[in-house]
């Protein structure tokens, strides 16, 4: 039936279709159905929910309904081109899966983390891998293929150990660092705090942390025999609340690429940029840090254009093919997902993240073919996309 779906879609359409699944939902209404039955509900509820009354997470989202691309006749879109160059790396298509802390939580075996990097050889679409992983970031890039993977920093306390996580993301192969700005804090939670649900406080997806010899010396009992110490020492550790003074210090630790997430105000793209930033990454979090808070979307053109020419990858609210495009219109280098794959992971590990992430490149494809926008660069065109 897969298959056979396939091939039509292949012969009809594009290229590439290989991996959608009919008999997994292909909206994503559909899939957050899903994955609510499928998933235990304390884990459902921390991966759907946000901060406060979830305005900010609404709001990213529907902010893609205020603006329309215009199509255009005649171009003679029969083939696309969705490749776009990164950091010297050549990306077959824009799209990036973000970075999920809880992916090992979210499939049936414990193990999303490898799943998505899984997906990611199969797709070319490149893994943000979390520091917060089920499995060590080593045998996450072991998985990767051909695809290039990015490592996700949740900067210590511990100036050591975060030098120690990114030389280990160094040796076992990551091609950039991003770090993320915006969660040395996690926010305001109620769906969590009710439950008294947050996974890392109950041991899990600390991986990188008890396999890093830094992180062990601090311990007085290995992690194994005294997991409960473990946490409380994980909680003493994690959060580093950053100031543009320790630029130069993060600066310093690799000449991977370097990416700051949750950049949103143009005056902090300059500093980035200026304290020598390789990528700025425009995120509300997906709306679990902060309430109240613009969408993503809208503050995107205001980093693309103090970003000066420095790439600009963007998420909170992709939920479609549309969102993508309307995204790159609006100047992002590179699109990620978020809670899409972590509900294709939920559905059918590997094979449903492979699926939305064909899902969605396929729509994102398809537009730029019927509404004439062969190249991302047309995109961009003035008058391609307008406010609804
Ligand atoms: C369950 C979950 C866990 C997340 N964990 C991390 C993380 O470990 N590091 C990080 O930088 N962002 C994390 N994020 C934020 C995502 O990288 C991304 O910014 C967000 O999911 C985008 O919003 P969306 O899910 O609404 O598309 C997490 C998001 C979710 C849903
Ligand atoms: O759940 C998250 O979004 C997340 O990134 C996080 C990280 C550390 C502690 C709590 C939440």
């Amino acid at each position: 039936m897969a298959a056979q779906f396939g091939d039509y879609q292949y012969e009809i359409y594009l290229d590439g279709l290989a991996g959608v699944l009919p008999d997994l939902p292909m909206t994503f209404a559909g899939l957050e159905a899903g994955a609510e039955a499928a998933l235990p509900p304390s884990v459902w509820s921390y991966v759907a929910g946000g901060a406060g009354e979830e305005r900010t997470q609404r709001a990213n989202a529907s902010a893609f309904g205020r603006w329309g691309l215009v199509p255009r006749m005649m171009v003679g879109a029969a083939r696309r081109d969705m490749s776009v160059e990164l950091f010297g790396l050549t990306l077959p298509s824009p799209v990036f899966m973000a970075p999920v802390g809880v992916l090992g939580l979210c499939t049936q075996d414990g193990h999303g983390d490898l799943a998505a990097a899984r997906a990611a050889a199969r797709t070319g679409v490149p893994m943000v891998a979390s520091t917060l992983s089920a499995d060590p970031m080593e045998a996450v890039a072991a998985e990767f293929g051909e695809t290039p993977g990015f490592f996700q920093l949740y900067t210590p306390a511990d100036r050591d150990l975060a030098a120690s996580l990114v030389r280990r993301a160094e040796e076992a192969g990551f091609k950039g660092i991003v770090v993320t700005l915006d969660t040395w804090i996690p926010g305001w939670r109620p769906r969590d705090l009710a439950s008294g649900n947050f996974p890392q406080l109950r041991g899990h997806c600390l991986t990188n942390y008890t396999t890093d010899p830094v992180f062990r010396a601090r311990l007085k009992e290995a992690p194994e025999s005294n997991p409960q110490a473990t946490v409380m020492e994980w909680v003493s550790v994690f959060g580093n609340p950053l100031t543009w003074d320790d630029l130069p210090w993060l600066r310093s630790l690799t000449e991977l690429p370097l990416i700051l997430k949750g950049i949103c105000h143009p005056e902090d793209a300059r500093r980035a940029r200026d304290g020598g930033a390789d990528g700025l990454y425009c995120s509300t979090h997906g709306g679990r840090q902060a309430d109240g808070g613009l969408a993503a979307l809208d503050m995107l053109p205001g980093v693309v254009e103090a970003a000066d020419g420095l790439p600009v990858l963007f998420d909170s609210g992709v939920r479609s093919g549309s969102d993508v495009v309307k995204a790159l219109a609006l100047g992002a280098t590179a699109v990620g997902l978020g809670r899409p794959y972590v509900y294709g992971a939920a559905l059918g590990g590997t094979d449903g993240i492979v699926h939305v992430l064909r899902s969605v490149l396929a729509e994102a494809d398809l537009i730029m073919a019927v509404d004439g926008y062969p190249a991302l660069a047309d995109l961009r065109a003035e008058g391609a996309l307008r406010r609804t």
